[in-house]
């Protein structure tokens, strides 16, 4: 078993008597691993209390070895951990370059030439060595969400928390952004939220899926694949007991769910299998 490098136990956040997050228990490893659930499933908030900008209710956990739940181990965990969030807040009339460099302050980076030679590395590492001198109001939406990667990746923090990174992209400027979290998590914990089952699929080593604050999947992306095993099948017509069907472009239906007796089975995706793992019993502990 690889050793897990940031842990976390029972966290559990409640907003007005509502539990966000439900003692959720985790333990993540160096590659990417993707963060699925429905909207309002409590994965942004899980983010923020792992990236330390949000405390618990309840619960611990620690990243790289520091516990955030002291002023020094928060420091601590705060230099080793880089944050995308959902909304980056930019300041639309900086430049890449002062965006990246602001970050970078913030980071405690107070030599200046070491900040600024740091802040173009990152702006390298993304892509965006031409474009550092632009107003980032006049970058495109790809090329914004490089920014705050570029700003995630400023000290390079052996954990990175990205926050549904690829939303609003084309699938061109999405593939770009899956090579640049794919380098990311060469050698460092990356969780990554998002919507997209494809980039789980093609991208993570291990996938977890939220819903209604609780963790109800914790595996690779093949086992969340092998949930739909058997229950997928094709049809004339949309079968009524199906958790969902539609007709597809040959004309034919295509069933999620138990499927009747002498089905015609077809391929699963990890798309299947996650809407197989939601609205069932929460796992009771985590895989790893
Ligand atoms: N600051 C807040 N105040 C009150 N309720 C909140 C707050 N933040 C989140 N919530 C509630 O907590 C629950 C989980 O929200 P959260 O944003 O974490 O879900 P999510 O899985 O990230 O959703 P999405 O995919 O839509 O971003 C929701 O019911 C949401 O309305």
């Amino acid at each position: 078993m690889t050793r897990p490098t940031v842990s976390a136990a029972g966290l559990t956040l409640s907003y007005r008597g509502t539990r966000a997050v439900d003692e959720v228990t985790l333990r993540l490893t160096e590659g990417v691993t993707g963060l699925l659930g429905p909207n309002g499933a409590g994965k942004t908030t899980l983010l923020r209390i792992l990236a330390t900008a949000t405390a618990p209710d309840n619960g611990a956990f620690t990243v790289l070895g520091h516990d955030p739940s002291t002023v020094a181990g928060r420091q601590d965990a705060r230099r080793v951990l880089g944050y995308l969030p959902q909304n980056p807040g930019f300041h639309p009339d900086f430049t890449a370059f002062e965006f990246v460099d602001y970050v970078a302050v913030l980071k405690e980076l107070t030599d200046r030439r070491t900040r600024h030679a740091e802040a173009r590395r990152v702006l390298d590492a993304v892509g965006l060595a031409d474009v550092r001198g632009k107003r980032i109001r006049k970058l495109s939406g790809g090329m914004k969400q490089r920014v705050a990667l570029a700003a995630a990746l400023v000290g390079d923090p052996g954990f990175l928390v990205l926050d549904e990174p690829t939303v609003g992209l084309d699938p061109e400027q999405r593939m770009r952004f899956r090579e640049l979290i794919a380098e990311a998590g060469e050698g460092r914990t990356v969780l990554l939220s998002t919507h997209q089952t494809e980039d789980v699929a093609m991208l993570c080593h291990r996938v977890v899926v939220m819903d209604q604050g609780r963790v109800r999947f914790d595996g690779t992306p093949a086992e969340l694949t092998a949930v739909a095993d058997g229950r997928v099948w094709r049809s004339a017509e949309r079968h009524p007991g199906a958790r969902a069907g539609w007709r597809t472009g040959t004309g034919e239906f295509r069933n999620v769910g138990d499927p009747p007796e002498g089905a015609r089975p077809a391929e699963p995706t990890l798309e299947d299998g996650y809407l197989l793992t939601l609205g069932g019993d929460p796992v009771a502990e985590a895989a790893v």
